[in-house]
């Protein structure tokens, strides 16, 4: 455990900076020209698979069109250097650029159309290659392939095979990192959330459509690289070597290294190449093989091997105790929760309508929540209360009625524009992606706050910096606010349920929204639990926030709200001061279903 502790004690990203060196020495070390070839082939798959994973693992997207654009990118690379301009940089420049053209334009059709489209148009896109290089025949050589392509030249000096290779590595080095860079930054984060719940990425103020263009778009750009260097090594290229044979490869050696991993892609393809690609006379077999390995990955090793990996540095680690055990929230049940202030803004629900074929959910609901208030939603099961909270989020269009978040009119406005107007909320069942860590979990909550563009994270931009500082700050806030601040590295989804309701409020409250809706935020709390929400709740309410209750839990209620909003059937049976509440007669028949009579016992009961 000794020697695990000091492993662990060197900064992750030593390892493939380690590997990227050694594979920058290998040729000094006497690799035969085989052996660099294969190298070479490995470094070029790794790219296009590379791209895969961010659109399949990260993006959630199954699009097998990275052949298609490793296509485009070897055929930029081949024609520019057939015309004299054989600068391999240029080459790289160009090819990526087209590369990430062809997965802008052939993404949005499938993208818009939604569902399967993705991967059926990419599907055949691939498909359509070989004839598309054969109908343009007089410029690329059609099936016989084209073979005009001059050796490469950087800064006007011919490439020797030496320097080809450091180039190969350098670039997919540097790729790697850009990757590593994107995937830990709050955009993959927000692609992870993504690929798990668009619902939810959109209640955080991500806008689906573009980022899944984007995800695509990205994943595009280094099988362009790829597709360039792969013309600058043979110096001849054919469309065999880009149709469906080639994208199941890609397809198999993601799923086999981890899709939902950025070093799985280079796992993945080191296997490919140096297992099945290797071997002589496997042409024939390949689909079948590829075929195999695609089961393999998805059937016995979910996640891949990056998974199995990641399993086995989380034993490990335990096992030498780096990692602290999942505990309870730490602090005081009955503190005074100190919160930054918020500005709230009273929201305005003005005779909203919506039906669901002919099920009448709401009938004119009228209700305001004011800043610094708890507004409690109550009602029966059916009521209406869970869909009078997604039309203000923007995922249901109300039939009529009016919504505004101040001044502003936001009925009909779609879910992510009305996360970016200040609204966050809670869901009924907690919504928490895999796979990421609870710190993780509530910095998705920032994605709306100060805006840090894609190059300025892959970059590392001081722009990127700060909003990372600030998104790390903030979220250890939120964390300590809920009592989990000891749990920050913990991994959110494997949570007991108490704990990832209150990290769903962390997440909530951590960009400091306007108006904060929380969806039966206590059910499956214990006690202790429910104590603690109820501070959290009155210390966001007197910080400013204006906070609607959408809760069963009566008792507690009664004990946090300002104002009780009552829905029946959808429609609006009593609105007042829990003091007029707890006694309304209808209130008490159609909520909590006793009569009159029973008024005072009740009463008694519930505020006891
Ligand atoms: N997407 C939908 N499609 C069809 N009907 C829906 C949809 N969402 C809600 N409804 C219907 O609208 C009515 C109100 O449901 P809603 O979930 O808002 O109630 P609720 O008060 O939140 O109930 P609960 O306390 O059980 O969560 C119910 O009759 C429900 O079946």
């Amino acid at each position: 455990m000794q020697i695990w502790r000091a492993v662990r004690a060197i900064p992750g990203w030593v390892y493939p900076l380690a590997v990227g060196v050694l594979l920058l020495l290998l040729p000094t070390l006497g690799l035969g020209y085989a052996m660099t070839r294969q190298v070479q082939l490995a470094c070029i798959l790794a790219l296009v698979v590379s791209g895969l994973s961010l659109s399949l693992g990260y993006a959630g997207e199954l699009a097998l069109g990275q052949a298609a654009m490793y296509a485009a990118g070897a055929y930029t690379a081949g024609l520019m250097s057939e015309h004299g301009h054989t600068d391999l940089a240029l080459q790289l420049v160009a090819a990526g650029a087209v590369a990430l053209v062809v997965g802008i334009v052939t993404g949005i059709p499938g993208l818009r159309l939604g569902s399967w489209s993705l991967a059926m148009t990419s599907f055949f896109l691939v498909l359509l290659v070989p004839d598309i290089i054969a109908v343009f025949g007089e410029t690329t050589g059609g099936r016989n392939g084209l073979s005009g392509i001059e050796p490469a030249t950087l800064f006007g000096q011919v490439l020797t095979p030496e320097g080809f290779y450091l180039v190969i590595v350098l670039v997919t080095v540097g790729w790697f990192a850009v990757t590593r860079n994107l995937v830990v930054s709050r955009h993959g984060i927000a692609f992870r959330t993504l690929k798990q719940s668009p619902v939810l990425a959109s209640s955080l103020g991500v806008s689906v459509f573009r980022m899944k263009v984007l995800g695509y778009a990205i994943g595009a750009f280094p099988a362009g690289l790829a597709g360039a260097l792969f013309a600058n090594l043979d110096l001849y290229i054919s469309p065999e070597a880009f149709g469906f044979t080639f994208a199941t490869s890609v397809l198999a050696a993601c799923i086999l290294g981890g899709a939902a991993s950025v070093y799985g892609a280079a796992i993945g393809a080191a296997i490919m190449q140096f297992g099945p690609n290797q071997a002589s006379d496997f042409q024939e077999y390949a689909l079948v093989v590829y075929g195999g390995l695609l089961l393999v990955g998805g059937v016995l090793l979910s996640g891949g091997l990056a998974r199995i990996g990641k399993i086995a540095v989380g034993r490990l680690d335990r096992a030498a105790d780096l990692r602290p055990a999942a505990g309870a929230p730490t602090g005081d049940a009955t503190t005074t929760v100190d919160v930054a202030p918020i500005d709230g803004r009273p929201l305005t629900i003005d005779g909203l309508g919506k039906a669901f074929g002919g099920n009448q959910a709401l009938r004119g609901v009228t209700l305001s929540a004011q800043p610094g208030q708890v507004t409690a939603l109550i009602g029966p099961n059916g009521s209406g209360k869970t869909t009078t909270l997604n039309m203000v989020c923007g995922f249901y269009r109300p039939d009529s009625g009016r919504i505004h978040l101040g001044d502003k009119e936001i009925q009909g406005s779609i879910p992510y524009r009305v996360a970016r107007a200040g609204v966050a909320r809670t869901f009924q069942t907690p919504n928490i992606p895999d796979e990421v860590s609870v710190l993780e979990a509530v910095a998705s909550g920032r994605y709306s706050t100060a805006r840090s563009s894609m190059a300025a994270t892959v970059l590392r931009l001081p722009g990127f910096r700060r909003v990372r500082a600030a998104d790390r700050a903030e979220s250890m806030r939120a964390l300590e606010l809920v009592g989990m601040a000891h749990l920050a590295g913990e991994t959110a989804s494997a949570l007991p349920l108490g704990m990832r309701r209150l990290l769903e409020v962390a997440r909530a409250v951590v960009a400091r929204p306007q108006v904060l809706l929380l969806d039966e935020v206590a059910s499956g709390l214990d006690e202790d639990e429910v104590e603690r929400l109820a501070d959290i709740i009155r210390g966001l309410r007197d910080a400013g926030a204006t906070v609607v209750l959408v809760e069963h839990n009566f008792r507690l209620v009664l004990s946090l709200a300002d104002r009780i909003v009552v829905l029946a059937q959808g429609e609006v049976i009593a609105d007042g001061a829990p003091a007029e509440i707890e006694h309304d007669p209808r209130v008490l028949g159609e909520y909590l279903g006793v009569t009159v009579d029973d008024d005072t016992a009740l009463t008694r009961e519930v505020t006891s």
